[in-house]
């Protein structure tokens, strides 16, 4: 039940007559990762904000760490650490003053917890915040993100902007925060940037889940070309039907094929004769996302 930190139920959101979210029902186990995966225009942004009260669902509802965030949003947003995908400040004033400044408005805390977060993000304090480049004021807005130490992260794109080095400070940052108990929701239309760190993660187009599972669950899934050499001709025929198998060629005493899924039919299939030789390549992920970004609709 609310032991859940993100509850979301049939949550709705039209602009005019767009459609932003569509009927969205999804759970987010208090303390997991949940990557939030989706092309551009998918919703992600327009779920986030609902989350915050930032925008109001047109139907359904959503709960955050067991309250409606319409009821009592700053209590809430004190219990949460938000990265917006459009992270925007005072330009004039310095990092160390944005970040102080910041956390002022929070109830204060230790400067040192800045320093630290600065530190390892390699982010000049001293800098004013217009004359940063746009990896910089993403550090600045992944330290405001985390400082207050919070229950939940909702962190919106966070790795973009980012060079590879401080992404993988952020996703040690990101395992630490989990490793204490929080929940964190991130964003992000590329799975690489996640799958290290989500223990689950949920695609979404078009406003909808699309699917919802662990990295490993949706690799099985993936597709893997595969190639089987056997001691003696076969026909394509015998393995037509096999499920799984398509793009199917049989040369000879050489089959290749795509597989989606288990190997386990065609391996069935194969030992009716004797195999000499067996290949397949890892599953794609990319190929999976392309597939739900394309338009496939798995169900959950
Ligand atoms: N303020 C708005 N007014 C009108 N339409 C909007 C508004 N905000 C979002 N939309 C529309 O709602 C849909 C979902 O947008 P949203 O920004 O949530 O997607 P996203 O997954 O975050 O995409 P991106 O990766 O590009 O940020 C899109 O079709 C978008 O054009």
């Amino acid at each position: 039940m609310d032991d859940d930190a993100i509850v979301l139920d049939n949550l709705t959101k039209t602009y005019g007559r767009r459609r932003g979210l569509d009927g969205l029902d999804l759970r987010v186990r208090t303390g997991e990762v949940l990557g939030y995966l989706g092309p551009n225009g998918a919703g992600k942004s327009t779920t986030i904000r609902l989350l915050l009260d930032l925008i109001r669902p047109t139907t359904g509802s959503a709960r955050v760490l067991g309250v409606d965030p319409r009821i009592d949003a700053v209590a809430l947003h004190r219990r949460v650490g938000y990265l917006p995908g459009d992270f925007t400040v005072d330009g004039r004033q310095t990092v160390r003053g944005c970040l102080r400044f910041l956390a002022g408005l929070r109830g204060g805390l230790p400067a040192a917890r800045i320093d630290v977060l600065a530190e390892r993000l390699d982010l000049d304090q001293s800098a004013r915040i217009k004359s940063l480049s746009k990896g910089n004021r993403q550090k600045v807005g992944l330290v405001q993100a985390f400082m207050h130490e919070p229950e939940l992260l909702i962190l919106d794109e966070p790795t973009s902007g980012l060079d590879p080095l401080v992404q993988q400070t952020f996703l040690d940052m990101v395992t630490e925060a989990a490793n204490r108990g929080a929940t964190v929701f991130m964003s992000s239309h590329v799975l690489a940037e996640v799958q290290a760190v989500a223990d689950r993660v949920a695609i979404i187009r078009d406003g909808r889940l699309v699917a919802l599972d662990t990295v490993t669950a949706l690799r099985s899934q993936a597709v893997r070309t595969v190639e089987l050499t056997f001691a003696e001709p076969v026909t394509a025929a015998e393995f037509a039907t096999v499920p799984g198998v398509d793009d199917l060629t049989v040369t000879g005493t050489v089959l290749t094929c795509r597989l989606t899924g288990a190997p386990d039919a065609l391996l069935r299939a194969a030992t009716r004769h004797t195999v000499t030789g067996l290949t397949a390549t890892e599953p794609a992920l990319d190929d999976l996302f392309h597939t739900y970004y394309a338009g496939a609709d798995h169900g959950v």
